[in-house]
């Protein structure tokens, strides 16, 4: 399967957002993409008190209308890294969805670690004064195999990657929004790892650059095979990346150290 990864530089001006992810698209699908990844928050990044106004409905927004169109005029699947998805008068959703080439949904997953940290001196997010969490995981099938959705902080807890590979999960979605600080060191590390523990493909769309006065992200949005190997990723700046996914990696890993098979759970269940 022949996939397209999306780096954007999301900001405030969700109209101007959605025609770069309509350009983006129709560039990926030229150049015979099969999926196309988008990154987390692709349709509006900017403060917290306008983010309520800006959350749709899934399946009956906008957003959903233009990408529907979308995946069914190219004949694709896209993936929506994640948009805000209506939920009260304070909070939304952040939450990641799979539209197929008739255009319906396959599924739609809401971020469920939220990303509230503070690093003195350096940056402080704080999610959840915006967003209420996710409290499922979720598991599509794609032609190639099962495939694990999350999004950005999740990549952090690997518990839910393990329960994706345990449920046959060959792909992990990783779509991001990944600070730039925290991506120096951290980003290409957890993902990579990810992929290894798991051996399972990992495909990773982030945003880049300043969305936000002093927010920035670290952008280097890739594809990971299951042997750990970095197979395409995004230099600086927006734009379109490929990868091919030979799915015969994913059984050819698992064959060669079957560590999902050698675990022992039962001498260390009482750890958690
Ligand atoms: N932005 C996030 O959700 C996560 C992140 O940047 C990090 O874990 O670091």
């Amino acid at each position: 399967m022949k996939i397209a990864l999306v780096q954007m530089n999301t900001k405030q001006d969700k109209a101007k957002n959605l025609n770069d992810i309509t350009n983006f698209i129709e560039e990926a699908a030229s150049e015979g993409a099969e999926l196309v990844s988008l990154p987390e928050y692709c349709t509006y990044m900017g403060k917290d008190e306008d983010k309520v106004k800006h959350a749709e409905s899934i399946p009956n927004g906008e957003t959903f209308e233009l990408l529907s169109n979308l995946a069914k005029t190219h004949s694709i699947f896209i993936h929506v890294g994640s948009i805000l998805e209506e939920y009260n008068n304070e909070k939304s959703y952040n939450t990641s969805f799979i539209i197929n080439p008739h255009g319906e949904i396959i599924g739609k997953y809401q971020k469920i670690h939220l990303f509230d940290i503070e690093i003195e001196g350096v940056s402080k997010y704080m999610e959840s004064n915006s967003i209420i969490n996710g409290t499922s995981p979720k598991m599509i099938d794609l032609p190639v195999g099962k495939a694990g959705l999350s999004i950005c902080y999740d990549m952090r807890f690997p518990e839910l990657y393990r329960g994706y590979a345990l449920e046959g999960a060959k792909i992990l979605f990783i779509p991001a929004a990944f600070t730039r600080y925290t991506g120096m060191l951290h980003w290409e590390l957890i993902l990579r790892a990810r992929a290894v523990e798991n051996q399972c493909f990992v495909i990773a769309a982030g945003q880049f650059g300043e969305n936000l006065p002093g927010k920035e992200c670290f952008g280097s949005s890739m594809v990971i095979d299951p042997w750990g190997m970095v197979i395409s990723r995004a230099s600086e700046g927006t734009g379109v990346i490929y990868a091919n996914l030979d799915m015969d990696l994913v059984d050819k890993a698992r064959t060669s150290i079957p560590s999902l098979q050698n675990r022992k759970p039962e001498y260390y269940k009482e750890l958690s």
